[in-house]
């Protein structure tokens, strides 16, 4: 089932624009040829929003903001939603400053955010308004377990309702929230976590799968989050003992462009929760 969300990927081949940091800016671009969409990049507040009117869908990642490129995300968030583009929110770092706090507030604020993707501390900060976070890194003691996960499930879709988005938790375990339903993701490697930009990536991707998969963006999710944790699978089991992190990001990316819909259909390993209440 999820993998016709990959298939609608490479017919519709959707052209995304990336608002984003200059840290994994290439990896962005190539793991969003690698699925089959199209990337570009474009930060300048002059030309954000003739560049999202071309694009199918926008990604706004604050992990290198800067005072400019915060009125650019505003100005394609506009344009984005004029338009009916879904708009993901990747709040890196938030926490980590008043700055990046106050913005990624700002923006689920001012636009209506189809997704909003971070890490656990990341999501708890937002959403609490306390919490540590390790630079842009999840704080372990926030880890999603086996023992908590129902609470985070349950605690997600509240939030979700709330900023009226799907809220997408990755980690080891990674969580994708509606107001009516949460979906588990065990699929994935700690290997994932050794590289930056595993989670800019998978913004990216997402970006990707919501604009081709309008009619069911939480499935589309779900299926970018399947597909980005066997690709890590399929990356970590071609590790030779001379393969550090570097040739570990490399084969994550060939794992997407490799990627068929019948892998995604039989790799996919989730949970799925429906609340009536
Ligand atoms: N320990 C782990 N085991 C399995 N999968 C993991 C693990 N850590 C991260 N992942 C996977 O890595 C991807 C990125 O998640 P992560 O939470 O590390 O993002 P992030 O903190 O935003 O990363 P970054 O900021 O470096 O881009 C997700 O697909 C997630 O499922
Ligand atoms: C390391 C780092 N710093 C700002 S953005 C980024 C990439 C991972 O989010
Ligand atoms: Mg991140």
């Amino acid at each position: 089932m999820l993998g016709q969300y990959l298939q609608e990927v490479r017919k519709k081949a959707p052209l995304i624009h990336n608002i984003t940091n200059y840290v994994t800016v290439n990896d962005c671009a190539n793991i969003l040829l690698a699925c089959g969409a199209s990337p570009i990049m474009a930060d300048d507040k002059n030309e954000a929003a003739e560049i999202t009117a071309i694009c199918n869908g926008l990604n706004i990642n604050i992990g290198t903001l800067n005072e400019r490129t915060i009125d650019s995300m505003l100005s394609a968030g506009e344009k984005a939603a004029q338009l009916q583009h879904p708009i993901l929110l990747d709040p890196v770092g938030a926490g980590a400053s008043a700055m990046r706090t106050a913005t990624a507030k700002k923006i689920l604020d001012k636009l209506p955010i189809t997704v909003l993707r971070g890490n656990i501390s990341e999501i708890k900060i937002l959403s609490t308004g306390q919490g540590i976070i390790h630079g842009v890194d999840a704080n372990a003691a926030d880890r999603v377990t086996e023992d908590n996960l129902f609470e985070y499930m349950k605690i997600a879709s509240q939030l979700a309702g709330k900023l009226q988005t799907i809220v997408a938790i990755s980690g080891e375990i990674d969580i994708i929230a509606d107001k009516d339903q949460a979906a588990a993701v065990s699929n994935g490697h700690s290997l994932m976590s050794k590289i930056t930009g595993s989670g800019c990536m998978l913004s990216a991707l997402t970006t990707a799968y919501a604009a081709a998969n309008q009619q069911d963006i939480f499935t589309a999710v779900l299926a970018a989050f399947c597909s980005m944790g066997i690709a890590g699978e399929i990356a970590a089991n071609r590790m030779t003992d001379l393969d550090g992190n570097a040739s570990f990001r490399n084969y994550l990316i060939d794992a997407v462009y490799n990627m068929t819909a019948e892998q995604l259909d039989t790799g996919a390993k989730y949970q799925l929760m429906v609340y009536n209440d």
